[in-house]
């Protein structure tokens, strides 16, 4: 389904932060991306979502073309995506930021529907309300069901359990694989939380200096095995 070769990206010329990384993601997998900060998880993300344009290296998915499109064009192919920092409108109500969801690909209508306020509440009770005044945990969930009320094929999300308390992070990590398995839902999860990890994830990949070096398919093991974690978590 996503199929990156070869990609380079970085901010200043000359210098890369991805440089040759190569990454395939089947349909219905979920992929966890983790390592140390700064090693580029986040610049290959927003590489894939067009937010930044890769100096070499081609990234398709479902068969088109995106390497360096712009981000509408990433939404409309079906990728939908939760940065870091949940980035939603704190002054705009919650039923607003969820109407913006709505935009990302034509013929979705402009009402938000029930099934996101059927899988967090929350959202239902605090839909007048603005944004901003919520919690981190509730931003997090406003966040994903925008993404998600575009219809995504591939919904990615970088560090989504930053700085939220555990049990929000497990209820999260719940409805989001129910809803996954309900739609087919295809993940790609950049994060440091491995109970996430262990929850969301089929295949464990570790990324350094911008290339993915390790590949863990028995999440048991990220559990159990000290010292990968030491090598590519511990500070
Ligand atoms: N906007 C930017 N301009 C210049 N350099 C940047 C920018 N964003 C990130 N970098 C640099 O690119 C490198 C990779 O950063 P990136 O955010 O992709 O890492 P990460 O693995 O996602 O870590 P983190 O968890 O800290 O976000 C780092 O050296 C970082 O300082």
């Amino acid at each position: 389904m996503l199929q990156i070769d070869q990609l380079s990206a970085g901010y200043i010329k000359g210098s890369q932060v991805l440089d040759g990384l190569d990454l395939s993601v089947a349909k219905g997998e979920f992929i966890a991306l983790l390592g140390r900060n700064g090693m580029g998880k986040t610049t290959l993300m927003r590489a894939i979502v067009g937010q930044l344009k890769p100096s070499a290296g081609k990234i398709r998915f479902a068969g088109n073309d995106i390497t360096g499109a712009a981000p509408y064009k990433a939404a409309r192919a079906g990728i939908g995506y939760v940065p870091q920092g949940r980035e939603i409108f704190a002054d705009f109500t919650v039923e607003e930021n969820l109407r913006m969801g709505l935009l990302g690909k034509p013929g979705l209508g402009a009402l938000v529907p029930d099934w996101p306020y059927e899988i967090f509440p929350i959202l239902k009770e605090r839909r007048h309300q603005r944004a901003g005044t919520m919690s981190g945990g509730q931003q997090q969930q406003l966040a994903i069901m925008r993404a998600l009320l575009g219809q995504p094929e591939l919904l990615i999300l970088d560090e989504p359990s930053e700085g939220i308390q555990p049990s929000i992070v497990h209820d999260i990590g719940i409805a989001l694989r129910d809803y996954a398995k309900e739609h087919g839902l295809t993940i790609l999860l950049v994060e440091q939380n491995l109970d996430l990890v262990s929850l969301l994830g089929h295949h464990a990949l570790f990324m350094e200096n911008g290339s993915i070096v390790e590949r863990v398919d028995d999440m048991d093991r990220l559990q159990n095995d000290a010292a990968l974690i030491a090598r590519y978590l511990s500070v």
